[in-house]
């Protein structure tokens, strides 16, 4: 079969992702990339690819809330919900796509899933929607309900916010998270420089610009840095400009023993390295297939000073001396509700008992991290959350029993200063237009 029969329509495909993401099959950026990879739409149309699947998943709620008054709670099948859910983000969220198109396409996609009676149903619904109008969204009286509706947050998750910090930072944060993110790359200091890096991309026709917030990023305004040889190549890395950060407050010198908990896929692991050339970075990972993608990355990345272990962090001691490593990172698993914008599964997936499980993880990691550090050395903790448990409350709680460590203003680069509160950096996603980020520096006593 040639490569043009194997394609589906862009909004078929988009369907399957938005499916597989609600079963929980994988992550919606992981299945994104699947789709694109293997080819199942034309070039030219992995944007609207991009922008059906992201903008679906990123309003279900306030989808669901339009779609209410004309399902009149009438039972239908997942695939059938998602597939109206898809259409009615079109007719209300885009405008350069015509109606007819969206129905259209709607109906021969019922048809083909299901059968005429399907179709039928999805017609009628969509076609009642477009001579009635849809429910305003001013009519939810509660206004964190009103917010969390419109922006599709859970209403737990925006109340929590609210209460730890405040209506207006919240508003900001969960109208940022619909935006879609642009894609950052951080440059291999070993093997090149930023300035040259942006003028290889521009060459291959990619739009970048400098990050003004950390020295060795690069943002991508157009294109797949993914698709570049020089990704290939070992030139740069992609990851979040916030992620860079942790890097920069481990401030390491050059030569020492580094010692990363949970490294996969080896975005801090790989940048720590980096700053230490004749010095090493131990990386564990909970997870077999995770140690692999650590030792992808080293080996793209051309960094011969990292070596990788399948281990449960807790139990680190067993294999690891005491007191024997400079820098201990514990970049720790998290709810993860600073990446929604890439992740936009982590809102429906979370539940606020997630937050009390992984908290306690979190404190365990710390307590053996706690045990590794040198005297002198620091312990670094970062998450990507936007939590007070997870966060704050993790590190007074830790300064607290371990009376052996101070908490250290955190070294980051001068733009991102102004974001350090209490010695403690919680980045919100509308600060830097960037992930949300948390990071704290202990330093233990000599
Ligand atoms: C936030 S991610 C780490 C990202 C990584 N530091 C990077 O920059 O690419 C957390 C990682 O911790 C791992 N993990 C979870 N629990 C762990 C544990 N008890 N010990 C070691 N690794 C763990 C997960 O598999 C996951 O890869």
């Amino acid at each position: 079969m040639s490569k043009k029969n194997k394609r589906r329509s862009v909004r078929d495909a988009a369907l399957d992702v938005i499916i597989a993401v609600e079963s929980q099959a994988s992550y919606s950026n992981l299945l994104l990339h699947h789709a694109i990879e293997t080819n199942q739409v034309s070039k030219k149309d992995t944007g609207l690819l991009t922008e059906l699947t992201y903008g679906t998943l990123q309003r279900r709620d306030a989808l669901d809330y339009f779609l209410a008054p004309f399902l009149k709670g009438k039972k239908i099948d997942a695939w059938v919900r998602n597939l109206l859910r898809l259409s009615v983000y079109q007719m209300v969220y885009l405008d350069k796509i015509p109606e007819r198109a969206i129905f259209h396409e709607a109906v021969e996609i019922a048809k083909a899933r299901g059968h005429k009676g399907i179709a039928g149903m999805v017609n009628g619904v969509l076609r009642s929607m477009q001579r009635e109008g849809v429910k305003s969204l001013e009519d939810i009286n509660d206004q964190e309900e009103r917010l969390a509706v419109s922006t599709s947050h859970p209403v737990w998750l925006v109340k929590r916010w609210v209460e730890q910090y405040g209506f207006d930072k919240t508003k900001e944060m969960v109208e940022v998270n619909i935006k879609a993110p642009y894609q950052t790359i951080r440059i291999n200091s070993i093997v090149s420089t930023r300035e040259e890096v942006i003028e290889k991309l521009t060459e291959e026709g990619f739009m970048v610009e400098a990050s003004p917030y950390v020295p060795e990023a690069i943002r991508v305004l157009k294109g797949n840095a993914a698709n570049s040889p020089l990704f290939t190549e070992g030139f740069y890395t992609i990851q979040d400009e916030s992620s860079m950060i942790v890097a920069h407050v481990a401030d390491i010198e050059n030569g020492s023993k580094v010692l990363d908990m949970c490294a996969a896929p080896g975005g801090k692991t790989t940048h720590m390295a980096e700053k230490n050339k004749d010095g090493q970075v131990i990386s564990l990972d909970l997870h077999k297939h995770k140690k692999k993608l650590i030792d992808e990355n080293a080996e793209r990345l051309k960094l011969k000073n990292i070596k990788s272990y399948v281990m449960d962090g807790r139990k680190a001691l067993e294999t690891f001396e005491k007191e024997s490593y400079d820098r201990v990172l514990v970049d720790a698993p998290c709810s993860g509700f600073g990446v929604m914008r890439r992740k936009p599964d982590i809102k429906y997936s979370k539940v606020e008992e997630d937050i009390h499980r992984l908290s306690s993880i979190q404190s365990e990691l710390l307590s053996v991290a706690s045990k590794l550090v040198k005297p002198n050395g620091l312990l670094l903790f970062s998450t990507c959350t936007v939590d007070k448990e997870e966060n704050n409350e993790n590190i007074v709680r830790f300064l607290k029993e371990h009376p052996e460590f101070d908490l250290e203003t955190p070294q980051v680069p001068s733009a991102i200063q102004p974001f350090v509160e209490d010695n403690m950096l919680q980045l919100f996603p509308q600060d830097i237009d960037s992930d949300g980020f948390f990071i704290a520096a202990l330093r233990k006593k000599g």
